[in-house]
């Protein structure tokens, strides 16, 4: 079964953990109290893509975390970690037989309940909304609401995790409308060293304590 799923979900950047930055932020995220790692690099450079996602498996495995990978099936499988897959990232179903009943895989469902129903039907871990914020990373229409949150929170057992431009600031009302999980990149990841990477997650790790 799938652990309990509260807490931060720290998601790389290729950009903003270039130049070595990778192993060092993402540690100091862990440190901060990170519960799920998202690799998430868009590259066509398998060699590498192989080599870090295994440096982070080990990292997470240190501090009690989990690693998830994004898009990609075969990398999560060779590793024997979890997947986060969006609509347009292939099917559940195959995902979940192949990488067993105690894999974390993730599903993104934007705004819409009716994807999130699905996803848990194929067998998804957690589902994710988004956009609830204007996103550095992924610009684009803001969509989710807190009254969508609340919603699903009533609706779904499975966690629920938010995505999208959040911050400190708007985290806590996120909360309190139901997320178990706050993904972020720019707010935690744009920090300029790795001790305020880990000063940051600390301080949205600390929000779940208080809710
Ligand atoms: C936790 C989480 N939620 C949503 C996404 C977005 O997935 P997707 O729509 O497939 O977009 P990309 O991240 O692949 O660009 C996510 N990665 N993680
Ligand atoms: C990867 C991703 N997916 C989104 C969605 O809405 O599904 S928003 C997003 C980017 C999240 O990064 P930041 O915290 O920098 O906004
Ligand atoms: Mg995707």
């Amino acid at each position: 079964m799938t652990p309990s799923l509260r807490g931060l979900y720290a998601i790389t950047d290729t950009q903003l953990l270039a130049d070595g930055r990778l192993l060092p932020y993402v540690e100091a995220a862990l440190k901060g109290g990170t519960r799920l790692l998202q690799y998430r690099d868009k590259t066509a450079d398998d060699a590498r893509r192989l080599r870090e996602a295994e440096a982070l498996r080990d990292l997470c495995a240190r501090y009690g975390a989990q690693l998830i990978i994004n898009d990609d099936l075969e990398l999560a499988a060779r590793l024997g970690v979890g997947l986060h897959l969006g609509q347009e990232d292939g099917q559940l179903s195959p995902a979940r037989a192949l990488l067993g009943h105690r894999a974390i895989i993730g599903s993104t469902c934007h705004a819409k309940p009716e994807l999130a129903e699905q996803a848990i039907r194929e067998g998804a871990s957690y589902v994710a909304f988004g956009r609830f914020f204007n996103s550095f990373t992924k610009p684009g229409e803001v969509l989710a609401t807190s009254e969508l949150l609340e919603q699903a929170r009533a609706r779904f057992s499975v966690p629920i995790v938010a995505i999208g431009g959040i911050t400190l600031q708007t985290a806590p009302q996120l909360i309190a409308s139901g997320a178990s999980l706050i993904a972020v990149i720019h707010a935690l990841f744009s920090a300029p060293s790795a001790a305020e990477v880990e000063q940051r997650a600390r301080a949205f790790s600390a929000l779940f304590a208080r809710a």
